[in-house]
């Protein structure tokens, strides 16, 4: 069965010390980190991409870079992230009329594989098909491109329609995520839980992911 996952998003991080921000997470009990990639034409922000991924890597070889790639073109972008380093990657289905192709492109590249649905994309999107051949269904609970903002909790009927779907799937939700609503997304039947200003912006982040596991542990507990 799935277990929970507490993955910071480093979008909220010191970016001038990524590396140390990433190693801080993980002496803090995160299991994977959130790095989002947005090359300002899927969304209007730019982050980073490939080589400061790989420097990432090269300093916290442990790490378990879990890429949101908010990008115009998902495919382009599949080897250099594999070369530098991450573990997964997610693209999203907005982004592409092939899907199938990605998700076997990344797949290739040792990567787990996931597809992301922005808020106003339905679930039902998600075909038998897409849903069983990746390893990570994430729905936004914000629209992409920026952190800090406000959650929307509609967008949980979508968790809850996927986790009756797919049900040994890791179920992933991104934005305006913390210790207030885990239990609400767990709830709803997320697993994996993204977290940046929340995890971040705590005067103790092994606290509050230490909070947000056992909300979701609860919840996990209670499926099975
Ligand atoms: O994908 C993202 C934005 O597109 C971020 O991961 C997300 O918004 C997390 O930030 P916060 O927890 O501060 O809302």
């Amino acid at each position: 069965m799935v277990k929970a996952v507490i993955d910071p998003s480093v979008l909220a991080s010191d970016l001038s010390d990524l590396a140390a921000e990433c190693k801080r997470m993980v002496e803090s009990g995160a299991d994977w980190c959130h790095m989002d990639v947005m090359d300002g034409n899927f969304v209007p922000n730019i982050t980073f991409g490939p080589p400061v991924l790989a420097c990432v890597n090269k300093a916290v070889p442990e790490l378990y870079m879990d890429i949101h790639a908010m990008v115009a073109n998902p495919k382009q972008w599949v080897p250099d992230v594999a070369k530098a380093g991450a573990k997964s990657y997610t693209f999203h289905y907005e982004a592409t009329d092939s899907p199938a192709d990605v998700i076997a492109s990344i797949k290739e590249h040792g990567m787990k594989a996931g597809i992301a649905i922005s808020p106003e994309t339905p679930s039902s999107a998600i075909t038998e098909e897409i849903g069983n051949s990746v390893d990570l269904l994430l729905v936004m609970t914000v629209r992409p491109g920026f952190g800090g903002q406000k959650f929307m909790p509609e967008c949980l009927e979508k968790v809850a329609d996927l986790r009756k779907r797919f049900p040994s799937k890791n179920i992933q939700v991104d934005g305006g995520i913390g210790a207030g609503n885990a239990c609400q997304c767990a709830q709803a039947g997320s697993n994996v839980l993204v977290a940046g200003t929340a995890i971040f912006g705590s005067k103790d982040p092994k606290a509050t992911i230490h909070e947000m596991r056992s909300s979701v542990d609860g919840e996990i507990a209670k499926w099975e």
